[in-house]
């Protein structure tokens, strides 16, 4: 049997003294995932925490790889993408872009042909501080895609998206799942697809959303 993709173990997450996720065991396989939990459960924590992006106790890998022993290596097999992205105003897209390139390395498919399939190559050369939120959560897709991730944790991909967007979006992911895959792990009010494996924040801890996993 293959090995799990997404490994945490005695993972805590406290901001001060306030523990918000206490998951002794997570374990999950070649999939697409959607993180439910109500408002204020920890589902932007939990990604946060899966992606290494802020400290925690425990063990976090993926495909074996260690979070905190291979943090470089690990950087490269996890992709994140924020509810509500935020960049230093005066980088464009386009530098933005640039940047992800150089540290992500080569990715699975042509970037250009998502910049252009979204859109995006209309304003890309824009400092993003005249950016819409629409038009920053699509930037944040993007880089979202760049490299070669085995796991990809898209927070609530879909807000402030065009209804033209959703479906691009969607068919982005399965395609990333089927052809290369990528596992993700998706926060979303709405599902995001059909095949996706229901997990949820509960008590702190994730579980499946018909019992613990
Ligand atoms: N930087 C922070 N400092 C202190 N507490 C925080 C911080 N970020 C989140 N929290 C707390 O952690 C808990 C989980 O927050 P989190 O944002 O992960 O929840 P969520 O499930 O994503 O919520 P929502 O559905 O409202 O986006 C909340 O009690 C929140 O107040």
């Amino acid at each position: 049997m293959p090995a799990p993709v997404l490994c945490l173990k005695n993972v805590i997450k406290a901001y001060e003294d306030h523990v918000v996720l206490n998951i002794p065991e997570l374990q999950l396989d070649y999939g697409t995932y959607w993180l439910l939990g109500e408002n204020g459960a920890g589902k932007t924590t939990s990604m946060k925490v899966m992606a290494a992006l802020i400290p925690s106790q425990g063990e976090i890998s993926v495909e074996n790889v260690q979070a905190k022993q291979q943090p470089v290596q690990f950087r490269r097999l996890v992709n994140y993408a924020e509810a509500e992205p935020v960049y230093p105003g005066f980088l464009t897209g386009k530098d933005l872009l640039g940047l992800y390139l150089k540290t992500k390395g080569k990715g699975y498919r042509d970037l250009d042909q998502i910049i252009h399939l979204l859109g995006i190559h209309e304003f890309i050369h824009r400092p993003v501080s005249g950016y819409s939120s629409g038009m920053l959560k699509k930037l944040s897709l993007v880089l979202a895609f760049t490299g070669m991730p085995k796991v990809i944790l898209l927070d609530e991909p879909l807000i402030t998206l065009d209804v033209q967007t959703v479906p691009l979006i969607n068919k982005l992911v399965e395609e990333f799942h089927t052809q290369f895959g990528v596992t993700f792990i998706i926060s979303s009010h709405q599902p995001v697809s059909g095949s996706s494996i229901r997990l949820q924040v509960q008590d702190k801890n994730i579980v499946a959303a018909h019992g613990v996993i």
